[in-house]
């Protein structure tokens, strides 16, 4: 089944919440574990034992498995194939864009059956232009996998570049968008190109409408983003938004029913 499909099953049976694993050193020590890739290694299967089977989709930030070397890679591999086994969707977040015969390669490592790093769907940039990416695109359609691909994102610098308005009079978030909205053409109920918008970006400013695929909403939580505007900027049935939050669930760790607990209270949250 392709991505797009197992994802609105998945959101419809769990909800629309994207929690994050973000082993941050602050988090490890809050939780009483070392600073090592045995501490990255318990906090994270922690994590697999509250979340798996429990929410629609899990998003591990490889940039904190990779601190730890080639060992902390290996605890991510584990953390994709457990969750994987569990059931729940796995997005890895690697923020991957190069040119596209190094692309290439990429896809290869995160879109390709048998793949140890190989979640259901990858984040990725395309800020060395959408077509770039192709290769991904491509290796996503063929093993039934997602990508997400930033458009807006949460931070504060990222306006400068993505709000940019080019030749065509069009901002350089809105092109992005509608070169995802292509690939989804036709897709039902949604797509498997899906976008990151952050929930922090206050007024949207741009057309979302033609995309009929998912949209990560980071920001929500940690970064100070509300149910309230989430509303404000996607509108108030947020269709085939999926919120995300690390930090402010896995601040509740390390007992994994009271991470779990934590996510369930988003889900509320957002329901109402
Ligand atoms: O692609 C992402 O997930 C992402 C995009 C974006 O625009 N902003 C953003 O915060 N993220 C990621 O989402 C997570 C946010 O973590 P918290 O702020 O702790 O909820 C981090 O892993 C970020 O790298």
């Amino acid at each position: 089944m392709r991505f797009g499909e197992r994802l609105a099953r998945a959101t419809a049976a769990h909800g629309p919440l994207c929690v994050g694993i973000d082993p941050h050193p602050g988090l490890l020590d809050a939780w009483g574990l070392p600073q090592d890739a045995r501490g990255l290694e318990r906090f994270a299967l922690t994590c697999v034992e509250a979340f798996g089977g429990h929410v629609a989709l899990v998003k591990p930030q490889a940039a904190f498995f990779e601190v730890h070397g080639s060992r902390g890679v290996a605890v991510l591999e584990r953390v994709v194939a457990d969750l994987r086994d569990s059931g729940t969707l796995v997005l890895v977040d690697a923020k991957r864009g190069d040119i596209g015969s190094t692309m290439a390669a990429y896809a290869a490592a995160y879109l390709t059956d048998g793949s140890p790093l190989a979640g259901d769907a990858v984040t990725l940039s395309p800020y060395l232009g959408f077509g770039s990416l192709d290769p991904a695109l491509e290796a996503a359609r063929a093993s039934g996998r997602g990508v997400f691909v930033l458009a807006l994102t949460s931070n504060p610098e990222g306006s400068s570049v993505q709000r940019a308005v080019g030749a065509d009079g069009r901002s350089v978030a809105q092109s992005v968008i509608d070169a995802a909205a292509r690939r989804n053409a036709g897709a039902d109920p949604l797509g498997d190109v899906g976008l990151v918008v952050g929930a922090t970006v206050g007024e949207l400013g741009v057309d979302l409408s033609d995309l009929h695929g998912p949209v990560l909403a980071p920001g929500f939580g940690a970064q100070g983003a509300t149910v309230a505007d989430l509303r404000a900027v996607f509108g108030h049935d947020l269709p085939g938004v999926l919120p995300a939050s690390s930090r402010d669930v896995l601040r509740h760790g390390p007992d994994s029913a009271s991470l779990r607990s934590a996510a369930v209270a988003v889900r509320h949250l957002l329901e109402m």
